[in-house]
């Protein structure tokens, strides 16, 4: 299973998810500058945190616009992995590939801590690692991680369950529902805040993180 870390100007925990994937699990892994046009290569797809273009206008509104983006939404719905991890996410709502928006934190605060997290389903393969409403504990750093969605959109997604990620304690960023991440439908996009990349070595005291990607590695060869 081959890994593709997007880069686009203004990334910086793309390092970061290589380690975990190329380093600590041994899995081939390449970098993939925004402005690439053919990412066929690729099983799993990683958009990763940052402050993709200075975060101008929103966070993720202009990535979205790379070239590379059309290639992401055509691995995404050929049914293949896509993870967004924070500025990812945001990259992900903003190129419609998951609903919904991440607006500015309540308190206009960048936040940076760590959160208390319910899994909320485990049928998904990115999530196969963890047992249903497990709490976890991941890191979270960001000044627009507020999720909205208007009234039928958030009742589409409690609908679908797919919120798989809720915030524990306190809700840190004024998020709705409590919702730290999402899924689509199908189960292969997923987009959260917190970073799971941060949390995966044992060396940084907890590692809930690596097992999101470990259940991916389980679970792919069934699921493709
Ligand atoms: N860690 C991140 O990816 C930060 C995302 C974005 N720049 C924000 O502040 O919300």
């Amino acid at each position: 299973m081959k890994f593709g870390v997007l880069v686009f100007p203004g990334s910086n925990c793309d390092r970061d998810v290589a380690y975990v994937t190329r380093d600590l699990l041994g899995l081939p892994t390449r970098m993939v500058w925004h402005q690439e046009t053919d990412i066929t290569d690729l099983d799993v797809v990683i958009i990763p945190g940052g402050f993709s273009y200075g975060d101008y206008l929103r966070c993720g509104a202009i990535a979205r616009f790379s070239p590379v983006m059309q290639q992401v939404i055509n691995h995404a719905q050929a049914g293949k992995f896509v993870l967004g991890i924070c500025n990812g996410f945001q990259v992900l709502t903003e190129a419609g590939l998951l609903p919904g928006a991440l607006t500015k934190n309540q308190d206009l605060h960048f936040i940076c801590d760590r959160a208390p997290l319910t899994v909320e389903r485990n049928d998904i393969p990115w999530t196969q690692a963890y047992t249903t409403n497990e709490t976890i504990t991941l890191p979270i750093a960001h000044g627009e991680g507020r999720f909205y969605a208007d009234k039928s959109t958030l009742a589409a997604l409690e609908d679908h369950s797919q919120v798989v990620f809720r915030y524990a304690g306190d809700n840190p960023n004024g998020s709705l529902n409590n919702i730290a991440g999402i899924c689509n439908r199908q189960g292969n996009v997923l987009g959260m805040m917190p970073h799971p990349e941060r949390a995966s070595d044992t060396s940084l005291g907890y590692t809930d993180g690596l097992r999101l990607f470990q259940g991916l590695l389980g679970k792919i060869a069934a699921w493709v």
